[in-house]
């Protein structure tokens, strides 16, 4: 066994689980239980008063917490210690959001300045481009932004932009290219003139086959299209800690934007990464995107572990993980700008805690992190919400909900917002046996088949949600959000006493890819691999079945 699981919290937290009162009663004997579980910081309000959860359960998952040394971990964090330790790396994404008056040593150098000048450097280029000074090869002013990158070289800028739609500049269209399938990229030239298409190639190592390939084939389309060699500094653009790569390539050195070590490549939205961002909602945006960030980063250092809410949410899915068997955790967006956040969430949190041994190498023995998947509300209420009612998986959920639109018309958005809280409410209460014969009293069916289908009609309720609300979606509030998951991700890490900011099984498929595809170009056909593999391989040499 663990350390952790042999703890007398981890026991007391176990024993604990099999006495929770229903949540329906909770809420009966307790008007105020609103108001005892939920907070309001940087923008959002969470409630979390529909869980699974008394006073007693929050006591023992914040001594938890302290047990596990988080508050400590926190300060590690934010102090650039090397807390990714089988990169040798610190973790450092919320230096990116620093005011330029903090100085936060990374490697024993100040890293804030840097990140100014980037930040300045952002500007100038978003400028030139906004105001049309930037020129294409024929003089024209440039009103298409391709952004080429995968991971979070690709979710971060993509499912923010998104988000932020109302803020765009209307004389841009951003598009963005991830996948290595020849359909994506071109699908997208198809659409473009290379006379006003900007690429904005974004791949922190520069090594990213995905990301080189559709670089080169738009440098092929943009060349044959009658761009001359010389002209491609005008058309591309490179995000990169890796320099003399992007150099080699082609890039002109003036058009390089640094990224760093210390910053993974799913916490990167934030640094030039998000220079697609930029360009579509400007820079004054970008900033206030950076400064909702920085806010929740104050909070989630700050803040004591009760009122804390990064913790209190990492802390109540953990709860649902470790102690109710729970396998997944839905993040449901009552916001049609919001639909591409339960992806993004996605990312952050499997390939930060999809791990399974602790920092010293010891096999773990208790659940890590959850799938973790969603859509937006209301679409999936007429979907996948039927098994978050009756199915047999127990799935807690966050609903995320601005209460104004930026689109008021009609009774729109009273009408998503009453299906959002009717949906925590049904979870949470669910339909006894006697509600469910009630409401079949006066049907015509015989008693029998009444029972039959009240018992069908039967739902559980107790199921976990929390609610998180703001104003309005602005980049302050959305920045608030992610950084709000961001900090979740960590605190769940810092229980687990895993490396939540390394991927090694990302790599590997990297790794096996690359040799598969020296089989596939190679002159014989494979025999030294497993015979699965050996046929698969061979069968897409000879291009049919
Ligand atoms: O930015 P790049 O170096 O091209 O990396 C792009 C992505 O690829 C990897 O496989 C990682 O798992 C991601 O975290 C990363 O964001």
């Amino acid at each position: 066994m663990t350390l952790l699981t042999q703890s007398s919290i981890w026991q007391a937290l176990s024993a604990h689980s099999k006495n929770i009162p229903h949540m329906r009663e909770l809420f009966a004997t307790d008007a105020t239980r609103f108001n005892k579980m939920s907070l309001s910081s940087c923008g959002l309000l969470l409630d979390y008063s529909k869980n699974r959860a008394t006073a007693e359960t929050l006591d023992l998952l914040f001594a938890l917490a302290s047990n596990s040394q988080l508050e400590a971990k926190i300060k590690a964090m934010f102090a650039g210690e090397i807390i990714n330790t089988t990169e040798k790396r610190a973790v450092l994404h919320t230096a990116l959001r620093s005011t330029a008056e903090q100085s936060i040593i990374a490697e024993g150098q100040d890293i804030v300045p840097e990140v100014q000048q980037t930040l300045d450097k952002m500007q100038g280029f978003v400028d030139s481009v906004t105001s049309g000074k930037w020129k294409g090869y024929t003089g024209k002013a440039i009103t298409d932004i391709v952004g080429i990158g995968i991971g979070g070289s690709f979710l971060g800028p993509k499912i923010v932009s998104q988000a932020l739609r109302p803020y765009w500049n209307p004389e841009l269209k951003c598009h963005f290219v991830a996948n290595v399938d020849g359909t994506s990229i071109s699908e997208k030239l198809k659409l473009l003139d290379p006379e006003t298409t900007l690429f904005i190639m974004s791949s922190k190592s520069f090594g990213t086959q995905e990301t080189l390939t559709n670089t080169l084939t738009a440098r092929e389309w943009f060349l044959a299209k009658g761009g001359l060699q010389s002209d491609v500094a005008k058309h591309f653009v490179a995000v990169t800690s890796n320099v003399a790569k992007a150099t080699d390539f082609g890039i002109d050195v003036d058009n390089i934007f640094p990224m760093w070590d210390w910053v993974g490549g799913r916490y990167s939205l934030w640094s030039a990464i998000g220079l697609p961002i930029a360009l579509l909602i400007g820079m004054d945006n970008f900033r206030a995107l950076l400064t909702g960030a920085h806010q929740m980063d104050e909070h989630f250092a700050n803040a004591p572990l009760t009122e804390n809410m990064p913790v209190i949410m990492g802390l109540l899915s953990l709860w649902y993980g470790n102690f109710f068997n729970a396998q997944s955790h839905v993040v449901l967006t009552y916001d049609h700008y919001l639909r591409g956040l339960p992806a993004y969430f996605q990312q952050l949190d499997m390939e930060s805690n999809g791990k399974s041994v602790t920092l010293n190498g010891t096999d773990v023995d208790y659940s890590t992190g959850p799938v973790i998947w969603g859509g937006e509300g209301t679409n999936g209420q007429h979907a996948y919400h039927q098994l978050l009612h009756q199915g047999t998986a127990l799935i807690p959920a966050d609903f995320i909900m601005p209460l104004q639109s930026h689109n008021p018309i009609g009774e729109h958005h009273d009408q998503l917002a009453s299906n959002c809280f009717g949906q925590t409410q049904a979870l949470m209460q669910g339909r006894t046996l006697d509600e469910a014969l009630a409401e079949l009293a006066n049907s015509a069916l015989s008693e029998s088949e009444k029972r039959l289908i009240a018992k069908h009609k039967v739902m559980p309720g107790n199921k976990p949600s929390n609610t998180l609300l703001m104003d309005k979606l602005t980049p302050s509030t959305l920045g608030a959000l992610i950084a709000l998951y961001e900090h979740r991700t960590f605190v769940q890490g810092a229980i687990w006493n895993i490396n939540s900011f390394d991927q090694w099984g990302v790599e590997l498929g990297k790794n096996l890819g690359n040799d598969v595809l020296a089989r596939i170009g190679a002159e014989q056909d494979s025999d030294a691999l497993d015979a699965s593999s050996n046929a698969l391989i061979n069968l897409y040499r000879q291009g049919k079945i």
